[in-house]
């Protein structure tokens, strides 16, 4: 039998490179493998070198096409009995928002297992699914599984496996200190935001996976848009309604080409609905987000300014409707990126690698039903 790429010998004394993808030595991928390895001075200790990010300065892709979504959500069995056997565990993470599920290997799912995951994470908004085989599957299985849930997203500017423009890595390799690179002149890391919400049509049920992270911190949150929507005054939801926000990718691409990285696609700015409805769950969201959402169409910038400020500060400060979610091996966390907006978090100075991957399928163009007014909730009365 050829060996496998595992075998790979290592340069350094650190502990031998384990590459769990069956890559067999002198394969197209084994060679590829190879030379991302030699790329970080062949010393690479990342437990997937099969994941790490490369950047083709030559590849580029044109302006996305409308496609047709299909929700999966919208017909799936609400008892969930193909996705969540007796045998396995459910356990709430905060009363509103995101789960942790034990017992269940995602990979093996039947579509209606996977239906009723799109509408278990559009419910919960984020489920942590433990102890996966994802990371160590080909990584064309691992996408394949995720294209059942809408087009692959290919991201303008971020690192992807070489071969995969598909995946998204986030990667950090330790070599500084995050309080060198990442803080120096920020008081804080948090950036919220929604996935690429400035495409025509923004993800929806989008999967991240984990490598290799801090032994503490690094952890990702994660904010309940329906919630925060749900807390408006039924005067502010109504005036809302109708109201249209500009997203924009141009930031995002400047900062790749100041950076000298790669622009793969030009970037683009669309206008979507204020307040979203989720296509299955019929649940309405805020639909804003820090990191592409510039301004409210027909409003003066300082009414745009102080309108999305307020609604910006609202969703980011409310732990009430947040959760965070700890990053354990073997785990991958499938959020719906329509009703939520996630931050990392950047806490850890001790220099270790961070390394996960994203797989974002694209879903419908968020549009939005009328409001429907409701009685204001009674303040509870308190008695001595
Ligand atoms: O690094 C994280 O925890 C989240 C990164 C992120 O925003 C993403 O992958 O969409
Ligand atoms: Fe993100």
């Amino acid at each position: 039998m050829a060996p496998s790429i595992a075998e790979i010998p290592e340069k350094t004394e650190n502990a031998p490179i384990t590459v769990p993808v069956k890559a067999v030595e002198g394969s197209a991928e084994a060679t590829k493998i190879r030379r991302v390895i030699e790329e970080e001075g062949g010393k690479t200790t990342a437990s997937y070198p099969n994941y790490l990010p490369v950047w083709d300065h030559n590849e580029k892709y044109p302006v996305l096409e409308p496609f047709e979504h299909v929700e999966h959500g919208l017909n799936a069995d609400p008892t969930f009995k193909d996705l969540l056997p007796s045998s396995s565990k459910i356990t709430k993470l905060t009363p509103s928002t995101g789960s942790e599920v034990t017992g269940v290997q995602l990979s093996k799912l039947s579509a209606a297992g996977k239906d009723q995951l799109a509408l278990l994470v559009a419910q919960r908004k984020v489920v942590a699914f433990r102890d996966q085989d994802f990371a160590d599957l080909p990584i064309q299985e691992a996408l394949d599984f995720g294209g059942y849930f809408g087009r692959h997203h290919i991201h303008p500017t971020s690192g992807n496996p070489e071969g995969y423009p598909e995946i998204h890595l986030v990667h950090r390799d330790g070599s500084k200190s995050e309080f060198e690179s990442f803080l120096a002149n920020r008081n804080s890391a948090v950036g919220w935001h929604s996935d690429v919400t400035y495409e025509q049509q923004p993800p929806g049920t989008t999967f991240l996976y984990i490598f290799d992270g801090p032994e503490a911190g690094g952890d990702t949150a994660f904010v309940n848009q329906v919630e925060a929507y749900n807390r408006l005054s039924p005067a502010l939801k109504e005036r809302l309604h109708g109201l249209k926000a500009v997203h924009s990718g141009f930031e995002q691409a400047e900062g790749s080409r100041s950076r000298g990285g790669v622009v793969r696609r030009e970037p683009v700015q669309t206008e979507h609905p204020l307040v979203r409805t989720h296509p299955a769950t019929g649940e309405k969201a805020l639909f804003v987000n820090g990191g592409f959402t510039r301004s409210i169409v027909g409003l003066r910038k300082e009414e745009s300014d102080a309108l999305l400020g307020f609604l910006l500060n609202h969703v980011g400060r409310g732990i009430d409707y947040q959760v965070r979610v700890r990053w354990a091996p073997k785990t991958v966390v499938v959020w719906d990126n329509r009703v939520t907006a996630h931050s990392a978090i950047v806490d850890w100075i001790t220099g270790e690698r961070r390394h996960l991957a994203r797989i974002t399928p694209q879903a419908e163009r968020p549009y939005e039903t009328p409001y429907v007014s409701e009685p204001e909730p009674k303040p509870e009365v308190f008695k001595a």
